[in-house]
């Protein structure tokens, strides 16, 4: 099996990348008048700007070839008719059927799931309701007033993501998020929790994860010593594939909002995993992030690959990475509600894509996996910036931009908008020795005074960048953002012909934290050297504490 490096495609990608680094992005617009509508890509309003990438038509032509190449249009149509993508766990993707329309059919692996995806949302709309309105009522007949989701990883990332980004809408009970085993995050809230009036949503798809385990054991300890073994039914509710687990735990069969194992965990806030979001911000809201979502499904499934935002987007990751030979993938959105946008994207990225061997089991002999990183603008402009302007390697950045901001806050959203258009205009356009020169010159400098200053104020510049711009962050383009950078990372693992839906890679930590814990328990787990005189070290520490 030849790799996808050796094909003619990628050798066709690998030269004229050679060709373009000797370009300039800024001589490119020169000689286009209609480069920034040409290389900008539209979906509702939702607009991809490209045209700050070092690449010409000719480029984006060659990297269409090697998505034809590559079968891509099969895969997008395999992954939507729920074929067994995943195959090392023998399961197929199915998110997009969560977000399917009522009355339509979706299959996955030859059975329309979506009855079963409707009867579970039904039932979700319906608690969400009663917890909303005050029907649903704690051991002493209150209300509730505080839900904290127990959940880590997709468990997690993704509710938390939404109820941040949809803030402005929250109308329900307060929602809280515990993830961490440390104690410190459980503990901070039990502090003042009221248990009366405190819902519990354990999430988990596998009901046996560790740390959310150990979590939800502590909370039902917490309400027990409260209110005794007979409040869990009121006060404990869980979203899981794993009803036998859910029951062992005692949680009411009836209080179980059902998931599948199609259903990724990175890829789960819309499924049941999405009832916190749901408590907070009502079933409207909801509604709208999946039909924003299924709106980017249609676009990624029916739309031509020269302008398919999800595509184009990976593509063009692609092209820096494998060919341009550039850094990690910096996301920066200029919205402060997205503050939690880069740790669900690091996990879909990095869990669906850390991966160095193909679906065929050969290593790889190209890059895969780019590290993505990222925070807020403007905040991000003064921590890591100035490595993306002057550092050795260049990082291309996605700026996200809604063109709307706070309500009576108009001239804070004119100083964002101002801050981020000047960043990727900054990193493409740089500055000459020549202009350091005259702006010193004009600063009265001179001579070897005015020499020494030059280097550390050039810019090298032509360092590329996407702006994506959102009408609005509300819950309908924020479900389509996330379906954007969902079906973004399935088009790089196409190309790289890697499996982005198995994640095997942290299994071996969470077998090695049970042979620790037997160490600790004084048995011999066989633990290496180093992690014996840690083990020591932590041992000799914790008794000096007590
Ligand atoms: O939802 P759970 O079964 O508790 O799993 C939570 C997380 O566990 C692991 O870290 C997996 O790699 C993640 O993909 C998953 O989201």
């Amino acid at each position: 099996m030849t790799s996808v490096a050796q094909s003619p495609a990628w050798r066709r990608l690998h030269s004229h990348a050679q060709r373009l680094r000797q370009e300039r992005i800024t001589s490119l617009f020169d000689r286009d008048a209609r480069r920034a509508s040409e290389f900008t890509a539209v979906l509702e309003g939702i607009r991809l700007d490209y045209s700050k990438q070092l690449i010409d038509h000719e480029g984006m032509e060659m990297l269409l070839g090697l998505a034809r190449q590559q079968d891509l249009s099969g895969w997008i149509q395999r992954m939507a008719a729920g074929e067994t993508l995943n195959a090392t766990e023998g399961r197929a993707a199915g998110h997009m059927a969560l977000r399917g329309a009522a009355g339509s059919r979706m299959e996955v692996q030859g059975v329309d799931v979506m009855p079963a995806v409707h009867a579970v949302r039904r039932r979700m709309n319906a608690f969400a309701e009663r917890v909303r309105s005050g029907e649903w009522r704690g051991y002493s007949g209150q209300t509730i007033q505080d839900v904290v989701n127990i959940g880590i990883g997709g468990s997690d990332f993704g509710p938390r993501m939404v109820r941040e980004a949809l803030k402005d809408h929250a109308d329900g009970p307060r929602v809280h998020f515990v993830s961490n085993v440390d104690g410190a995050q459980i503990s901070g809230l039990l502090r003042w929790l009221d248990p009366a009036r405190t819902l519990w949503i354990v999430t988990s798809k596998t009901f046996t994860t560790q740390e959310t385990m150990t979590n939800a054991h502590t909370a039902r300890r917490w309400l027990v010593q409260h209110a005794g073994e007979a409040a869990i039914s009121r006060h404990f509710v869980a979203c899981s594939t794993n009803r036998a687990e859910i029951e062992r735990f005692g949680i009411d069969a009836a209080n179980m909002f059902e998931f599948w194992d199609w259903v990724g965990g990175r890829y789960s806030l819309w499924s049941a995993v999405g009832l916190p979001i749901l408590i907070s911000v009502g079933p409207e809201r909801f509604d709208e992030l999946l039909a924003g979502a299924r709106a980017m499904d249609q676009h990624f499934v029916s739309a031509p690959l020269e302008r398919n935002l999800p595509v184009l987007l990976a593509l063009l990751a692609i092209w820096n990475f494998n060919f341009l030979d550039h850094g990690t993938q910096v996301v920066v959105p200029y919205a402060q509600r997205l503050e939690k946008f880069i740790g669900w994207l690091q996990q879909l990225e990095l869990e669906s894509n850390g991966k160095a061997v193909t679906r065929d089991g050969a290593l790889v002999d190209y890059r895969t996996s780019v590290v993505l990183w990222g925070d807020v603008g403007s905040n991000a402009q003064h921590a890591f910036f100035q490595t993306l302007h002057q550092g050795p390697r260049v990082h291309p950045v996605d700026f996200i931009l809604p063109m709307q901001g706070t309500p009576g806050l108009e001239h804070h959203h004119c100083i964002l908008v101002a801050n981020c258009l000047a960043q990727s205009a900054a990193l493409m356009k740089g500055k000459t020795p020549e202009q350091v020169r005259e702006e010193l010159r004009g600063k009265g400098l001179s001579g070897e005074a005015l020499e020494s200053a030059v280097p550390h104020r050039v810019f090298s510049g032509n360092r590329p960048s996407n702006t994506l711009l959102l009408p609005r962050l509300d819950a309908w383009h924020l479900g389509a953002l996330l379906a954007l950078y969902e079906h973004r990372t399935f088009v790089e693992s196409v190309i790289w012909e890697i499996n982005a839906f198995d994640q095997w890679g942290v299994e071996l930590g969470k077998q090695l934290a049970q042979d620790v814990l037997r160490a600790m328990d004084g048995q011999d787990a066989g633990l290496d050297p180093s992690t014996v005189a840690l083990l020591e070290q932590i041992r000799q520490g914790s008794q000096e504490q007590a």
